[in-house]
């Protein structure tokens, strides 16, 4: 049986007293990008240096395609690839000079270094900067020259702590363009605080919070994971506040405009359904009603408050 690319196996890490991850397990089995998504502190730049051999857990064991990183970690390293928050670069190289220095740095046969650099390059699109002193970069082109790093010794697994900090808006999108292209044929493991790079670029999420994982699926689980609990209606010929709050399972009422209502309900789920029949019975003149869809922002928070109550 194949082993998984990457799996993590009740990984907990302290720096002193605090636990600042905690009893932590899950594998990888597929390409893709799989978002790790925490507030700041969350824990998210400890577990990613763990993955990546930069730092010692406390407890706990992490297998790349089914080698130790423990036991075996020369071995286990050539198979990762690393962009922590701030790009490794040695700004008074070239790119072509730096890569270069990379390569031996991952113990690459002599032989295959050349042909590396310029296939990584080509890639990343750097090429035509190959003898540009790195520092004379802009700051999207040294994230890119990071992610050369990161992949320039072809590992199935990479990961990208915050890859778009701090770049303008143009730079993230082509940032997030090559991701996808280097996804295509790799596992990738991306952190972030920012939600919508989650949406813009991953398959999968994990949430980390304080130091445990509280969710882990699909982008549209994570979506979906907490009940919309509000609704719009337009009502051409609409009742009081005071009827429409009369209406079971509706437990608040807002006008909007002269026909619009936001309305908020329990967790009773034929309450659209219903609305509608009443609606219809009475002559309302109902022309529009929309579940409002809880933003990420907002499941993100309702999941950071839900566990740590659990915690608590
Ligand atoms: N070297 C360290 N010594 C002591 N505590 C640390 C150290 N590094 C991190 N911590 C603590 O461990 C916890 C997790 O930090 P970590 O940096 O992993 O979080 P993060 O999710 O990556 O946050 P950020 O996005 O701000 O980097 C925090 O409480 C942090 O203060």
């Amino acid at each position: 049986m194949k082993e998984p690319i990457i799996k993590v196996s009740n990984l907990s890490h302290r720096y002193n007293v605090q636990w600042a991850v905690k009893d932590i397990s899950f594998e990888f089995n597929t390409k893709g990008i799989y978002g790790l998504l925490g507030a700041n502190g969350a824990g998210k730049s400890t577990l990613m240096n763990i993955m990546c051999g930069v730092l010692n857990q406390t407890h706990g064991e992490i297998h790349i395609n089914g080698i130790s990183l423990r036991d075996n970690p020369v071995e286990a390293k050539k198979h990762i690839g690393f962009l922590p928050q701030q790009p490794p670069l040695q700004p008074e190289l070239t790119i072509e000079e730096y890569l270069t220095y990379c390569a031996h740095l991952r113990l690459m046969p002599e032989a295959s270094i050349k042909t590396a650099v310029q296939e990584v390059m080509e890639k990343c699109k750097i090429s035509h900067f190959a003898k540009r002193i790195i520092k004379n970069l802009s700051g999207g082109y040294q994230q890119r020259v990071g992610i050369a790093q990161a992949i320039i010794h072809r590992p199935d697994f990479i990961v990208l702590d915050e890859p778009t900090n701090g770049l303008d808006p143009n730079q993230i999108l082509e940032v997030r363009s090559l991701i996808k292209e280097i996804a295509e044929e790799r596992t990738v493991l991306l952190s972030t605080h920012i939600l919508q790079e989650v949406q813009a670029l991953c398959d999968d999420i994990w949430m980390i919070n304080e130091g445990h994982i509280i969710f882990s699926g699909s982008l549209d689980e994570f979506d979906n994971y907490i009940m919309p609990s509000m609704f719009n209606v337009t009502l051409l010929a609409g009742p009081s506040t005071e009827e429409l709050a009369a209406i079971p399972g509706i437990v608040g009422v807002e006008t909007v405009g002269n026909t619009k209502y936001r309305l908020q309900f329990d967790n009773n789920r034929d309450i659209i359904e219903n609305f509608v029949k009443i609606s219809v019975a009475r002559d309302w003149r109902l022309v529009e009603i929309s579940l409002e869809k809880n933003s990420l922002n907002t499941v993100f928070a309702e999941l950071s408050r839900k566990k740590t109550k659990q915690l608590n």
